[in-house]
């Protein structure tokens, strides 16, 4: 049985909601990462590139992609960086040129736990700060530049 001693402080992490009677040794991290499993959900964009070997090569823009896995990568990559320079946005780009029909929304996935995704397009996401743009990602569907936006 714990024993409760009365006026005794206790500290509460207001991020993660963990509370310990020991005097926290470093400042709590806001973006709630402080658990070490990560957060439970994230909210991503993506700008998703398909190619001849897609699980499913035909989107809103195009009937039957053809474009080989080199061409999406060279894609993909020009769209980063045109992203990362501040030339474009990533919802125009998106809205523009990603092959999934999150296109319509800017590349907005919503919020999403773990579980949802492909594998690899999750372990990315979750890696992701708040803001921070991806590297390509490889999934079935096809190359992904990802955008954490929440
Ligand atoms: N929960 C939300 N918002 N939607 C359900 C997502 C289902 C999930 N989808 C994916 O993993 C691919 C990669 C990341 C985004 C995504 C979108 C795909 C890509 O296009 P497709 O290869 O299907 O033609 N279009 C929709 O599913 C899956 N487990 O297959």
């Amino acid at each position: 049985m714990n024993k409760i001693i009365i006026g005794q402080h206790y500290y509460l992490n207001i991020y993660t909601k963990e509370s310990q009677w020991d005097r926290p040794d470093k400042p709590a991290d806001p973006s709630g990462n402080g658990k070490a499993d990560g957060p439970e959900e994230v909210q991503c964009s993506h700008l998703l590139v398909k190619h001849s070997g897609s699980r499913r090569p035909s989107s809103w823009r195009e009937e039957n992609i053809t474009r080989s896995k080199e061409e999406a990568l060279d894609l993909v990559k020009s769209y980063r960086e045109q992203i990362a320079s501040g030339k474009a946005t990533f919802a125009e780009l998106a809205s523009k040129y990603s092959d999934c029909s999150s296109a319509k929304r800017g590349g907005d996935l919503g919020p999403f736990s773990r579980g949802a995704m492909q594998k690899p397009f999750e372990q990315a996401a979750f890696a992701l700060k708040v803001g921070e743009l991806s590297s390509p990602v490889h999934t079935d569907s096809g190359i992904h530049i990802i955008q954490r936006t929440a």
